[in-house]
């Protein structure tokens, strides 16, 4: 993610119903800390959090033999790149496949080697990939984004035949849009007041264009030089909760602003214009493999949460074994 300048003509700040909606300065404290801001002692024991879960999740999912693993981005993920490190095992064969500017810095001052995803040998899967991620639900479904990478995180993680998720305990929910506010999707800058209009007639309450933290510099801008929008939505559904819902008619596509979260994020993926969506749903990389599928998943097999008294909760998708 880098900064950038926004040139804006007056005219398209006029085509559009969206323009108010677009012109709303983001809550950038709100999305980096979706509950109230921490204080310094706390900030310290939530790194210490996502350290305990980092050193969990490797210590059940690394293996000096791979060839292949992808290294998402954000603050967590730094914490995995160093618990592989702090292994000392020999990853002099191990290619490193990185999500974006940042995550392939972290790789590269780690001493470790990166690859790029588009020199991956023709029909190879990552043997793993580790990320972090916003907010992850009962069913394991994902918000991404929060830090302006999604589009190569997803790339990765559904090319790696398996994916594992570490946070700290403020990403355990039990539905998406509890405490994370808003949807991360990654749209081309010309289609974004458009799809701002169409998010809002699928019920979002004032998305807007994600901006930097300098005023005056406008909309950051992602690996992809695209735009990031930021949709807010009611809490998202699973599909169990429709069980309860059918009786009042809700289908979880929209009625009444009630979403089951597979249903909203194919919505906002057909948008003329909108390159990924933040949120990752659908199999996981065993799911895949049992369907016969060449792929991997979006969804994580596992997801670890380092809480604040130490432990480290773990989320395991059904029917997967550690
Ligand atoms: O865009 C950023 C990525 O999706 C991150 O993996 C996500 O925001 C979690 O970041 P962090 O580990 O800093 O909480």
């Amino acid at each position: 993610m880098r900064g950038w300048r926004l040139r804006i003509t007056t005219s398209a700040l006029h085509t559009s119903k969206a323009t108010s909606a677009t012109l709303r300065r983001p809550h950038l404290s709100r999305l980096l800390h979706p509950s109230p801001t921490p204080s310094a002692t706390s900030m310290a024991d939530i790194e210490t959090a996502k350290r305990n879960a980092a050193i969990r999740a490797v210590a059940d999912h690394f293996d000096p033999s791979f060839r292949y693993i992808g290294i998402g981005s954000g603050t967590t993920i730094v914490y995995v790149v160093e618990a592989i490190t702090n292994l000392g095992a020999d990853t002099s064969r191990i290619n490193f496949v990185p999500t974006g500017y940042q995550s392939r810095q972290v790789i590269v001052r780690a001493g470790l080697t990166p690859i790029a995803f588009d020199s991956l040998p023709k029909g190879v899967l990552m043997d793993v990939a580790f990320d972090g991620a916003d907010e992850i639900d009962e069913d394991l479904n994902c918000i991404k984004g929060g830090g302006a990478c999604l589009y190569q995180e997803k790339l990765v993680a559904t090319h790696a035949r398996k994916f594992v998720c570490v946070a700290d305990h403020r990403k355990l929910q039990k539905r998406l849009l509890t405490k994370w506010p808003t949807i991360p999707i990654e749209v081309e800058p010309l289609a974004a007041f458009t799809v701002l209009e169409a998010l809002e007639d699928l019920g979002s309450k004032g998305p807007s264009i994600r901006e930097g933290h300098i005023i005056k510099a406008g909309p950051i801008k992602t690996d992809q030089d695209n735009f990031i929008v930021d949709a807010p939505f009611p809490t998202l559904l699973i599909p169990s909760d429709l069980k309860d819902s059918q009786s009042d008619g809700k289908t979880g596509r929209g009625e009444g602003g009630v979403w089951v979260v597979e249903a909203l994020a194919k919505e906002i993926k057909a948008l003329e214009g909108v390159l990924s969506v933040g949120l990752f749903i659908g199999f996981n990389g065993a799911e895949a493999a049992a369907w016969g599928k060449k792929l991997g998943g979006q969804k994580p097999v596992a997801a670890y949460f380092g809480m604040m008294d130490g432990e480290v909760i773990v989320r395991t998708a059904k029917d997967v074994q550690l």
